[in-house]
């Protein structure tokens, strides 16, 4: 498809038309912008994706806004005033983003020839994931508020949020929703696996409504666990659940934001080589997709993008399925001759996730990969020459029996041929290992003092290899997703032998310090989403008492 048509012949709808979205499973549709926030997964198992991909046809006008403006401009493509009238949608997004330590909320640094790093980290819990966390928090209490007008005690509408975290999507949740109205927070994470400061992070959090979950296993199982509560009749009927994951259409929508204004920052900065219409190229740090997927969005609706590179660590699934065709859920893991770390110790579970340096990446597998596959295989039908309507079927039923191969036999494909060469014509992907991380990170601190976290160095390493392919002189913007002092031991690790290099004087931030002292609170809890059915019926019930 060319860069930024929608996905069907019918034309997008303008401002005042309401968006509607479907399920990329096909057994759901014509769902409003609000519905699809509260509801987060689609009764059938899938995730919504919007009817009709808007074309920016007037993008190029945006390129002196300010972030909040551009947000503006973005969120009311998908989001009509019918919905959100726009003075209140405007609100909602100055709010979120006065939360940010920068004033243009998601910096662009010139990092390393013609790599340029976007800084997402400076939100209140220092992860990309602020920028979409803190919208939907406010966007929660704007429905919730409307529905509640005028009614009491039970007959309140009260949202009980469950979401899974390998670190960084818990703390940023739970700073977004702490001591909301009408909403409770569960926030499951692999007991043991997520970083020091990223488990203080959450679990010194002491808000009633504010519940946190160290589940037995790794993070898939976490994710399972949330996908089972959803699809399950009965606490369906009792409790209204929400998503704060990225199955939640309005996390995407947020991130497509930061596409946008980095596009023009790089043209600010670079008058003379780089002007607006040139394409550019992405990396990004990829674990569950979600944030590299608002990146096809953007380009979707018109940014000119000449690839995305996706980089993983050694969970390495969508790095092979870009390789092969197939995506298989077993892990291949390095050799010792790619610098693989298996041989000093770096743990490789039997479940088949590996512990990694890159923690929030060890996922095996990518939730949001499905929107893609729904793309994927919505323009493969496409070549049939049928109308519309067909072609969606078509995807939605690809799709449920590509997720239904992985689920009942590990894996599926490899897929058609089409299918892969158009994932490659926007796609491309690189593997970082563990030493590779720490090398990535060693090098750019001795060269330009910087200090990255260790999965922008997973990004920045595979920028790297993406700029050896790229025309001479491309410019290349690679993510930063996360604060280097919420990955302690990585960094230190990578260099502790650098002359100078002290980590608290030169990467911890005082927000950080004697978060150790801080009273926790977090309950243990198995493996088992039954187990954590009763947990979340029980707490809600007493934090509705108001006993906790
Ligand atoms: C620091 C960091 N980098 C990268 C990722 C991967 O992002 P995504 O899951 O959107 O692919 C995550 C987790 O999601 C993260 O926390
Ligand atoms: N890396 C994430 C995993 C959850 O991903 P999400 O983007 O779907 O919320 C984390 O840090 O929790």
């Amino acid at each position: 498809m060319s860069n930024g048509a929608v996905p069907n012949g019918s034309p997008a709808p303008t401002h005042t038309q309401s968006q509607r979205y479907l399920s990329t499973r096909g057994d759901d549709s014509g769902l409003s912008f609000e519905d699809v926030v509260l509801k987060g997964l689609a009764s059938d198992g899938g995730l919504y994706i919007p009817e009709q991909v808007p074309t920016a046809s007037q993008w190029e006008s945006w390129k002196d806004l300010s972030f909040v403006d551009l947000a503006y401009e973005v969120l009311s493509l998908y989001v009509s005033p019918s919905e959100i009238p726009a003075e209140d949608l405007k609100d909602i997004i100055r709010r979120s983003y006065s939360t940010f330590r920068a004033d243009d909320v998601t910096p662009l640094l010139p990092l390393q020839d013609n790599i340029h790093l976007l800084e997402l980290f400076h939100g209140p819990t220092f992860a990309f994931k602020d920028v979409a966390l803190q919208f939907l928090g406010n966007l929660f209490e704007y429905f919730l508020v409307r529905r509640n007008e005028g009614k009491t005690g039970r007959d309140r509408y009260h949202l009980t949020v469950v979401g899974a975290t390998s670190g960084d999507t818990g703390s940023a949740a739970i700073y977004g929703l702490r001591g909301k109205k009408d909403v409770s927070v569960f926030m499951l994470h692999p007991k043991g696996r997520v970083s020091p400061i990223q488990e203080l992070q959450m679990t010194t959090v002491l808000d009633a409504n504010v519940h946190n979950l160290a589940v037995t296993g790794n993070f898939d199982n976490c994710q399972d666990i949330v996908k089972a509560l959803f699809a399950d009749p009965d606490i369906n009927s009792t409790h209204k659940l929400g998503a704060v994951n990225s199955i939640n259409w309005a996390r995407i929508l947020a991130q497509i934001v930061y596409y946008f204004y980095s596009y023009f920052s790089l043209a600010r900065q670079r008058p003379d080589s780089f002007k607006i219409g040139d394409k550019v190229r992405y990396s990004v740090p990829s674990g569950n997709f979600g944030d590299i997927l608002a990146g096809y969005f953007a380009h979707r609706m018109g940014l000119p993008v000449d690839k995305f590179v996706i980089a993983t660590n050694e969970n390495d699934i969508l790095d092979r399925f870009w390789k092969t065709g197939r995506y298989e859920k077993q892990a291949s893991y390095g050799s010792a001759a790619e610098g693989g770390l298996e041989s000093d110790g770096v743990k490789a579970h039997e479940d088949g996730v590996k512990e990694t340096l890159s923690p929030a990446m060890d996922i095996l597998v990518s939730s949001n990969f499905e929107r893609l596959l729904w793309f994927l295989a919505y323009e493969f039908a496409s070549s049939a020459g049928m109308d519309d309507e067909w072609n969606k079927k078509q995807a939605g039923q690809e799709v449920s029996s590509w997720l239904a191969d992985l689920k009942n036999k590990g894996g599926f494909g490899p897929v058609y041929k089409d299918v892969l060469e158009t994932a490659r014509r926007t796609f491309e992907s690189e593997r970082v290992s563990d030493q590779e991380t720490l090398d990535t990170i060693r090098a750019l601190y001795k060269d330009v003092a910087y200090v990255l976290d260790p999965h922008t160095a997973v990004g920045v390493e595979a920028a790297k290899r993406s700029a050896a392919r790229a025309a001479p002189g491309a410019p290349l913007i690679s993510l930063s997703t996360a604060h280097p002092a919420k990955f302690a031991g990585a960094v230190t690790l990578a260099l502790k032998d650098e002359v100078g290099f002290e980590f608290d004087s030169k990467v911890l931030p005082p927000e950080f310090v004697g978060l150790d002292k801080k009273e926790k609170r977090v309950r243990d809890v198995e493996n088992d989403w039954k187990a954590v059915r009763e947990l979340v019926k029980e707490e809600v019930e007493e934090e509705l008492k108001g006993k906790r």
